[in-house]
């Protein structure tokens, strides 16, 4: 981001609040992440059934965070979150990261009442396609029900869903998450619409409410256009997709306000 530039800059669509930053890291800072993300040793890896992931910046309970500090490659990144886009009252303290292989994908969810409602997402390699769909009443999820919730975010109250068709003002729509581009959603984004990345390989791009944002003259008209994960994107004919071909990362940089400083205390 420019130092002229500020965070409403980059609002697209209509929804508040949904902020869409192409370029947000550039391509050395993205192979410098991955190298320390695949430095890792496998048993940081939690396996899931559709993806597998690194938790950092310590466990996430109902009542807050038992906190373990972030490793300052993390931290050079969730800084300049936090501090280019002003939107967190305090530092980033709980990073997730992602990764998916190009026919893998998560639910449509909410996240979890620990969290401030602000999410910043960096994505890495591989564009995806992410579907936003309202729904209007939530219900809070005891431990008894939250088994049918494949997420992270999972014994710690995630937030059950009852979709209700009838909402009207709401329309569901999709957001490209093109690699290196950081995305922060809040507000009705974050209230008021469940989350989700269909697990096919060809994702459905039409009617994304960043399209010229994120593509901007990356679009192939021929299904020829295999240079790199990052330009796998096509128009054939009326047919707007991303062809996966890669594996993607991505970083869910949150803040949970509440930490315990005393594990006996907890
Ligand atoms: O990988 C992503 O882009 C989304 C991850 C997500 O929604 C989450 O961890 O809650
Ligand atoms: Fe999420």
């Amino acid at each position: 981001m420019e130092r002229t530039e500020t965070i409403d800059n980059f609002k697209v669509g209509s929804l508040p609040t949904l902020i869409y930053i192409p370029d947000f890291i550039t391509d050395n800072e993205q192979t410098m992440l991955l190298n320390k993300i695949y430095e890792a040793p496998v048993s940081k890896w939690k396996s899931l059934k559709n993806r597998r992931l690194q938790n950092w910046g310590g466990t996430v309970h109902e009542k807050g965070l038992l906190p373990q500090d972030l490793p300052s490659w993390l931290t050079k990144i969730t800084y300049k979150i936090y501090e280019e886009s002003g939107l967190f009252p305090l530092p980033i303290n709980h990073v997730l990261i992602n990764e998916y292989l190009p026919n893998q994908g998560i639910m449509a969810h909410q996240d979890g009442p620990a969290y401030y409602p602000v999410v910043a997402i960096l994505s890495l390699r591989s564009p995806v396609v992410m579907d936003f769909t309202p729904h209007s009443r939530l219900t809070l999820c005891k431990s008894t029900c939250t088994n049918d919730v494949e997420d992270t975010n999972s014994d710690r109250g995630v937030i059950k869903i009852d979709t209700d068709k009838s909402m009207d003002e709401h329309h569901p729509f999709p957001v490209i998450l093109m690699p290196r581009s950081l995305m922060i959603f809040k507000d009705k984004a974050y209230s008021d619409y469940l989350h989700a990345i269909k697990d096919s390989e060809v994702q459905c791009y039409d009617g994304a409410v960043n399209e010229v944002e994120a593509l901007h003259g990356q679009v192939m008209n021929h299904a020829s256009s295999q240079l790199d994960g990052a330009v796998d994107v096509m128009k054939t004919g009326d047919l707007k997709s991303i062809h996966r071909t890669t594996p993607r990362i991505s970083l869910t940089c949150r803040l949970v306000p509440k930490v315990h400083k005393n594990v006996f205390r907890f």
